[in-house]
């Protein structure tokens, strides 16, 4: 069996080395050709899967794409061929959250504010919405959700309208699947009106997907906001973002959000348990025997007496200030951005951090927030 897999998929040799031979590819050139002799197909969000990649197999078996977002797979295409897809739902979501809630502490640092005390709200409630949330309420921050798919089908959460949300919030973190069509479309979600009604210093961040906030219109409407304090994880136009927009973002970064070691780990593990529930085998593998061990053993912690304490302890996980500045050097390099995301270091999760309780003061809420061993 052939197996062709994107070159940044890590694990895939350990999980699916015994099924088949194993060839990776630059997922975002990939061509018809080389796809030609696949029985299966593993696949991040930079390749369109469709009509024309496939045009040349006939022996296809599976198509996975170790992803939460599906907008580069033709799916109605792959059921016309009998195709089975599966992507990997939930499996980045909280590398996104804990990503969405260490911006929001750098912007506070940044601007000599504080996250504690403002309202959030989160546009798109689902798993990455959530996994937000959950950060941000652990910390004790009040959240107000939009979603009004989620709202209709009976999700027992308090939602708000975007307006309300908007007119409310102080900070705005969007976290919607890209969608072209339907009452619900997120395709410039945010466009040039919609921007216009952000209330005066309001933080927006975007963790999905480029082309929910129109870039155009964002760059227009920054020239005479600088109240308002962007971060972007995703451009419209990936791998090329506008060279104009740069400048007036707070931190920029290649689409890495969901780059956590767990994260993707977890993306090509759900995609290795679909082909063997396709393929009729059992799954012999764990997850966690992939991964290396904790991160480290202990930290111990007196007390987190302020937020730049909780800074320090989220930068000693991930320092987005080095991911922003690489960015600004690299993304005008040809391939730059796709060199950054390949070069990434999987930062790790905060479970991957083993906090002690000095017990001399009360640190149970890390363990709420998503630390290790934090005792109770
Ligand atoms: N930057 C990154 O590295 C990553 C980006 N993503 C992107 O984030 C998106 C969301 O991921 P998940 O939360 O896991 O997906 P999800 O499917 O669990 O949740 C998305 C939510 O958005 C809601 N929604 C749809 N249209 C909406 C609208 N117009 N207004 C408000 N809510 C709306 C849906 O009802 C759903 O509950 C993915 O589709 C993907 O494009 C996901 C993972 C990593
Ligand atoms: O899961 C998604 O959806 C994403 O946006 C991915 O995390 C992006 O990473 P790649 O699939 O492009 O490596």
């Amino acid at each position: 069996m052939k197996i062709l897999a994107d070159e940044n998929m890590p694990y895939v040799q350990q999980l699916f080395g015994d099924l088949g031979t194993i060839e990776t590819v630059n997922g975002r050139e990939l061509t018809p050709e080389q796809v030609q002799e696949a029985d299966v197909l593993l696949v991040r969000s930079v390749t369109k899967v469709n009509q024309a990649l496939l045009a040349l197999n006939n022996k296809l078996k599976f198509v996975g794409s170790a992803t939460i977002g599906t907008d580069h797979i033709d799916q109605e295409y792959l059921a016309s061929r009998n195709i089975p897809f599966s992507n990997a739902p939930g499996c980045n979501a909280t590398a996104v959250g804990e990503f969405a809630f260490i911006a929001m502490l750098e912007l506070a640092q940044r601007f000599n504010s504080s996250l504690k005390g403002k309202v959030v709200g989160i546009v798109g409630a689902g798993n990455t919405g959530t996994a937000v949330a959950k950060c941000l309420e652990a910390y004790g921050i009040e959240v107000l959700l939009n979603d009004p798919l989620l709202q209709q089908s009976g999700d027992p959460r308090c939602f708000v309208s975007l307006d309300t949300l908007i007119a409310k919030c102080d900070v705005i973190s969007l976290h919607v699947p890209i969608t072209q069509q339907g009452e619900h479309k997120t395709w410039y979600l945010f466009d040039e009106a919609r921007l216009n009604t952000l209330a005066e210093n309001t933080w927006l961040l975007n963790c999905c997907r480029g082309e929910v906030i129109d870039n155009r219109a964002l760059i227009k409407f920054k020239q005479h906001r600088d109240d308002v304090k962007v971060v972007l994880d995703v451009w419209e136009g990936e791998p090329n973002p506008m060279e104009e927009l740069v400048p007036y973002i707070e931190f920029c970064t290649p689409h890495i959000a969901g780059y956590s070691l767990e994260g993707k780990a977890r993306g090509t593990y759900m995609l290795y348990q679909k082909l063997a529930e396709v393929l009729k085998l059992s799954v012999s593998k764990e997850m966690d025997t992939l991964l290396p061990k904790l991160w480290s053993e202990q930290l111990s912690i007196a007390e987190i007496s302020s937020e730049r304490a909780l800074l320090q302890l989220a930068r000693f996980v991930y320092d987005l200030r080095d991911d922003d500045e690489l960015f600004r050097k690299q993304f005008l390099k040809s391939q730059g951005f796709d060199q950054m995301r390949k070069n990434h270091t999987h930062r790790r999760e905060f479970s991957a951090l083993k906090v002690g309780n000095t017990g001399q003061t009360n640190v149970n809420w890390l363990s709420n927030l998503g630390f290790s061993g934090v005792e109770l």
